[in-house]
């Protein structure tokens, strides 16, 4: 996720002198993105003098990175933190800033289109424009006043990209069970969830007036709609997922 956001910010103009890729193992991706545009790469941002210093580690790993990268960090840091569950508090206390925020954003990010969620901690307007711009590189940024929205946040449009990708499976799968192969099965999946996304991104109409043009009346929309909305159907599935995504975002950050 960290490589996607630098992507969007070479794209966005950055400087390649001004950004200064940090991981002791760094991918083969991350070693040609680097080399192709002239961006140091390095394993540790020891030494490196830091105005923005972007975390985007595991939270699994994150006490232990920050404990070893704490001396790089200094008033003229500001901190900002992609990782799912970390709090305020908690990036605060490992980094001994206060200059810190926690943000939430997903994997469109890759191609601009991502949707970020951010909280800070005792920061200026200006880190906020800072951030605001660094961000919107990679899409939409809503602000927050109340930390525990990120984990709303997490749970919705942060994992969310993996919801609808399960989808496009699932009605592969479906298809598959309708007779057709199964690069049939996926180009009709695809190609209907991407053709929605462009219809929905190009007519702001409500998402229920767009359900409502492709169902006619007693059709065959409407059959399938009578299972997707019944009681057990798709809401309530979906706000299980949620639920359990945030309550998996919570954890992580108690762990
Ligand atoms: N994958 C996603 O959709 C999203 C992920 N996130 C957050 O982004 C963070 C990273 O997750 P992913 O990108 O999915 O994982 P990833 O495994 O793709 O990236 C983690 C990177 O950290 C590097 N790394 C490990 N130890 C390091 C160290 N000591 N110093 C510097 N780099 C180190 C790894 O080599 C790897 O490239 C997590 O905290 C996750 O919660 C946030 C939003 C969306
Ligand atoms: O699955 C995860 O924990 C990360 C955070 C949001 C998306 N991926």
């Amino acid at each position: 996720m960290g490589l996607a956001l630098a992507r969007g910010w070479i794209a966005g103009g950055l400087p390649a002198d001004r950004l200064v890729l940090c991981d002791p193992q760094p991918s083969e991706f991350a070693t040609q993105f680097a080399a192709e545009h002239g961006i140091r790469l390095q394993a540790s941002p020891l030494g490196v003098l830091t105005h923005v210093l972007v975390i985007a580690v595991k939270p699994q790993v994150i006490y232990e990175v920050m404990a070893e990268i704490q001396p790089i960090v200094g008033s003229y840091t500001l901190v900002l933190s992609i990782a799912a569950g970390i709090s305020l508090v908690g990036l605060s206390e490992g980094l001994q800033t206060e200059r810190v925020i926690r943000t939430m954003p997903n994997t469109p990010a890759q191609v601009g289109r991502g949707i970020t969620g951010a909280v800070g901690l005792a920061i200026t307007e200006e880190d906020r424009e800072t951030a605001n711009a660094l961000l919107s590189a990679a899409g939409q940024v809503m602000w927050f006043d109340d930390e525990t929205k990120i984990d709303g946040v997490t749970a919705v449009s942060g994992s969310g990209p993996a919801y609808v990708f399960y989808m496009v499976e699932a009605l592969a799968a479906a298809a598959r069970r309708q007779g057709f192969d199964e690069e049939q099965a996926m180009q009709l999946a695809r190609a209907t969830v991407t053709g929605a996304a462009a219809l929905m991104d190009a007519d702001p109409s409500p998402a229920g007036t767009l359900r409502e043009n492709v169902t006619s009346p007693k059709g065959t929309t409407y059959a399938a709609l009578q299972v997707l909305m019944a009681p057990d159907g798709l809401e309530p599935l979906l706000d299980r997922a949620v639920r359990a995504a945030r309550q998996r975002s919570e954890e992580l950050g108690r762990a």
